[in-house]
């Protein structure tokens, strides 16, 4: 068997969750694992890994990498998995009767891409039209970085976060555009530093053109990274 025919049979095995909504993909014992038991089972994995890659696992620079990652997997780059970590955005009334659109601007976004596992950083913009609360400013920053924190495609990521927020401000008003490096395009495969991508998700009011210009007229996509 040729290596681009195994290698689609090894990807083939783990595909048996993969659903076409906005959720990730999860399986329904993705819980059964306490964080200390997955963080033990992945630091054997990333082990294995290095093993196989003829590392000597006695090295002093070394020898503390397959725990350092597997912390950093279970509790950090993907923490937004677990529904525990997901944000309380609570709302307050729009006491101001503020009517006009509010823009949360170049909120720095770190994430991971599920195609090969490697960084996903950019800006995301986000904008809503209260419809009688409003929620903390910092309060979406936060709801990127929890979405952000999952192994992701962009366009998944996106509408993730917009269905978050008009589900916590009970509005279908919100909009959201992201602009974002990936290095699985930029470090390694076609090796392009420059392109970015951008997606972008337009709920409610934001369908209407005007709205949808205004709200890009105030990002001005020049994001520097
Ligand atoms: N739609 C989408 N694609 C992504 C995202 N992140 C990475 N990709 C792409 O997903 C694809 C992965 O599938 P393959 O074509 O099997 O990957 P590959 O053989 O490593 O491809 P190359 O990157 O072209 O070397 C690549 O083209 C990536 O550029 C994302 O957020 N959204
Ligand atoms: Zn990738």
């Amino acid at each position: 068997m040729d290596l681009e025919k195994q290698l689609k049979d090894i990807e083939a095995m783990g595909n048996d969750h993969i659903g076409s909504s906005t959720e990730t993909p999860m399986r329904t014992d993705a819980f059964e694992l306490s964080d200390i038991e997955k963080i033990a089972s992945i630091k054997k994995d990333i082990q294995n890994i290095m093993h196989t890659l003829g590392l000597d696992l006695t090295d002093d620079s070394l020898k503390g990498t397959p725990t350092r990652v597997a912390k950093m997997f279970v509790q950090e780059i993907f923490g937004g998995l677990h529904p525990d970590r997901r944000p309380k955005a609570s709302t307050f009334e729009n006491k101001y009767k503020y009517q006009e659109m509010l823009v949360e601007k170049n909120i720095t976004l770190y994430s991971t891409c599920e195609h090969h596992l490697l960084p996903i950083v950019g800006k995301a913009h986000i904008a809503y039209i209260s419809n009688g609360s409003v929620v903390g400013l910092s309060k979406m920053n936060r709801i990127v970085d929890y979405y952000a924190k999952r192994p992701q495609v962009q366009e998944r990521l996106t509408m993730q976060i917009v269905k978050e927020l008009q589900q916590v401000l009970n509005t279908e008003d919100v909009a959201c555009v992201i602009d974002a490096k990936h290095l699985c395009v930029n470090s390694r495969g076609i090796r392009d530093i420059d392109s970015s991508t951008v997606t972008s998700e337009f709920g409610g009011a934001f369908k209407n053109s005007e709205t949808r210009r205004e709200f890009l007229d105030y990002i001005k996509l020049d994001t520097e990274f």
